[in-house]
């Protein structure tokens, strides 16, 4: 028999089975002296990561020891036996009081495994038979519980102007990133107190009950694995280089893909060899100006359509910034991806086609440059750099980059209500390469581009004459110089979930740290459901890594929970601080270019994050003035283009997981679409009831 079979399967009958009598137990004998030291290193560092569950000694050793002293396999197998316990409890409250479910204390705390007896029957050495036995003092011997420091809810300040979405930015400074005193380095996401259940819609720290629907785990239990001092450590990783999550957004075929692709190929992040298999693949089915575009657009139908499906993420550093890109769709097909990777995104690169009459079909009423600006913004991007790009094709004209210019500024600014100092236009070419990372100088072409049929015709000495009137920076130059928004590290943590799959030994769920900080060995919640799970394993950026914090994309690998308990849009918590799930909430629109004026029971899709759930605006509170803030008109009848108001909004189907935008910025914007249009853009000001 293997000594390494679950030994969540062990009962008494297999080990009577396995050859084993009573007779056995009395013959234990003492550990030798090198598995004693393993035995105790082991059991220290076990103590650590399950700080604050009540394991007792005996239980952790006895795991050890079927698990050969192997830490990981130990947390896992322990952490799993506590959520089930957890599940256990909660089923038993929820029977006893329906109304207000809760985690038990008692449940998560108390170790009441049916196989602790097994646990400490021989095991380890199958051949002697030698036994080790656990002191019966240390049988109570619980883990301690941990304290943690609590951050005040005070510093947080509801921006009541309609467009102004979003956090202002700070000086590069990794000190003054991280809000609070920053002298704290202990976890205060899993210290943050619950949010008050009030009807005044102003969160405040409370103590006492959770919002109805709500589960919240026993304190013991919640402190699972906090080994690194996180905020340390980000705080380091920062003052080395900035990470910016950047958006690239824009019109149907306005060249996203070509000009990032072909960028990353210019800063070495794809080398020469993938070029040219991508050209003379897209050269086999007709398509050979999309070789640099099929760098980030990696999947079949992708490719033979010739359009970005999906959002590609890749990586890439800048001297001064380490970005995530994200390649967004343009085709309005996809705009539920498009919402739900510039949700994830601190800045955005818009593309424009200068070509003539491109410009103008993306810019007008059906084209996407204006809804994905106008998205972007009321998801909270500040900083946009337009990329004026195709410029090639209208031989590198000065009045149409111009032209371009003046047009868009306006509509940004006005309409989109982007800061004119945050506006960056940058005039390129994704194909030829031209001013992505350098400009051609006469006697060599800028671009070292590997696509053969490139669209010009032109010589080099062409393009630097034409192209001579622009003196500013290169596209990758601009992107060096964006700010990193404030991130809150030291609130409680959350991250959206983008993708789950199975993974290797757990739960694979991918998505971006909106606020607070995790690390492997941490236990987490998953909201809607209230499910705990463990974090067995983290990568970032396709490496290993142990810990992240506010604004990184990871892939978390969980344990102690089942595929079908996490979906897309699912929110992964801290078990101290859950999110809200809400069906029915109160939120600050600002209503866009509607055909249609929008009246109660007006029924919209409702996007937040990757969630995308139909409902209705079930109630018109107000006209709000949008410089002053103050209230124009109660109870309208109807709200049109422009608008600002306050409304209530009812979903029709499931609870999701939703925060103020007070308590969240990055999970408190929503974004109504009704027959493929996006008509209204908000921030979610009171959660009206918690629960399904
Ligand atoms: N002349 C010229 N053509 C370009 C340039 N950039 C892209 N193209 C072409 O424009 C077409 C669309 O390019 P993509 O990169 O797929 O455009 P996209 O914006 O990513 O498309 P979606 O993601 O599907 O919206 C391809 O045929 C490209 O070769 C450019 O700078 N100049």
């Amino acid at each position: 028999m293997s000594r390494h079979r679950n030994v969540r399967n062990l009962d008494i009958d297999d080990v009577m089975d396995d050859g084993y009598d009573e007779d056995d137990y009395a013959e234990e004998q003492p550990m030798s002296a090198e598995d004693q030291a393993q035995m105790d290193d082991a059991t220290e560092e076990v103590k650590a990561i399950l700080a604050g569950s009540k394991i007792s000694v005996k239980e952790i050793q006895d795991a050890l020891w079927h698990y050969y002293f192997d830490v990981d396999q130990t947390v896992a197998y322990l952490v799993e036996e506590l959520a089930k316990k957890q599940k256990a409890a909660t089923a038993a409250a929820a029977k006893k009081n329906t109304s207000t479910p809760k985690l038990s204390q008692s449940g998560a705390a108390t170790p009441t495994h049916a196989s602790t007896k097994t646990f400490s029957t021989p095991k380890h050495n199958d051949a002697s038979k030698a036994q080790f036995t656990t002191p019966a003092t240390q049988d109570d011997d619980i883990v301690e519980f941990l304290e943690d420091d609590e951050v005040p809810y005070g510093q947080l300040r509801f921006d009541m102007s309609a467009m102004n979405f979003g956090s202002s930015l700070k000086p590069a400074s990794a000190a003054k990133k991280i809000s609070g005193t920053g002298t704290k380095t202990t976890s205060s996401a899993s210290g943050t107190p619950l949010l008050s259940t009030d009807r005044s819609g102003m969160s405040t720290p409370v103590e006492s009950a959770p919002p109805s629907g709500v589960s919240t785990p026993s304190k013991a239990a919640t402190k699972l694995g906090k080994r690194i001092d996180v905020v340390t450590e980000y705080q380091k990783r920062v003052a080395e280089k900035e990470s910016l999550n950047l958006v690239v957004i824009g019109h149907v075929d306005a060249g996203k893909s070509t000009l990032m692709g072909h960028m990353l190929y210019l800063q070495g992040e794809v080398n020469e060899k993938t070029i040219r298999k991508h050209e003379r693949d897209a050269q086999k089915i007709g398509k050979a100006s999309f070789a640099f575009a099929w760098v980030l657009d990696e999947t079949g139908e992708e490719r033979a359509r010739g359009i970005t499906m999906d959002v590609g993420v890749t990586k890439f550093e800048t001297e001064h910034r380490r970005f995530t890109l994200l390649d967004a769709p343009g085709h309005r097909d996809f705009i539920p991806n498009m919402i739900s990777g510039t949700a994830q995104a601190d800045v955005a690169i818009l593309v424009v086609d200068s070509t003539t009459g491109e410009f103008e079909s993306g810019f007008d009423a059906n084209g996407q440059t204006k809804e994905h600006a106008l998205l972007a913004r009321s998801l909270g991007v500040q900083q946009l750099v337009i990329a004026v790009n195709k410029l090639d094709s209208v031989g590198w004209s000065e009045a149409r980059f111009l032209d371009i210019v003046h047009r868009l500024e306006g509509f940004l600014v006005k309409d989109a209500s982007f800061k004119k100092s945050n506006l960056i236009f940058v005039p390129c070419s994704g194909f030829t390469g031209e001013n992505l990372v350098r400009r051609s100088k006469t006697g060599s072409i800028c671009n070292g581009s590997a696509v053969t049929d490139a669209p010009v015709g032109e010589s080099v000495a062409k393009v630097v004459q034409d192209f001579a009137w622009y003196r500013g920076p290169t596209l990758i130059q601009t992107i060096d110089k964006l700010d990193a928004p404030t991130r809150a590290v030291e609130k409680p943590f959350r991250m959206s979930v983008t993708d789950v799959f199975k993974g290797a030994g757990g739960v694979a769920t991918a998505g971006r740290l909106e606020a607070g900080h995790v690390q492997v060995g941490e236990a987490i919640m998953v909201m809607p459901g209230g499910e705990m799970a463990v974090v067995k394993s983290m990568e970032m950026n396709d490496e290993p890594t142990r810990w992240a914090a506010a604004g990184d994309s990871v892939l978390l690998t969980l344990s102690g929970i089942e595929l079908l308990q996490v979906s897309t849009g699912s929110v992964l918590c801290s078990r101290d601080a859950p999110i809200p799930v809400t069906t029915h909430f109160a939120a600050q629109i600002v209503v866009f270019d509607v055909k249609i004026p929008i009246t109660v029971g007006f029924p919209v899709i409702m996007h937040h994050q990757s969630h995308n759930e139909p409902g209705t605006i079930s109630k018109l509170v107000a006209t709000i003035d949008k410089g002053t803030g103050e209230i124009v008109k109660k109870s309208p009848r109807h709200l049109g283009k422009n608008t600002t108001a306050m409304v209530e909004i009812k979903l029709s189907g499931r609870a999701i997981p939703l925060e103020t935008f007070k308590d969240s910025k990055e999970l408190g914007r929503v974004m109504l679409r009704k027959g493929g249009e996006t008509i209204a853009a908000g921030i979610v000001t009171k959660i009206l009831s918690y629960g399904s």
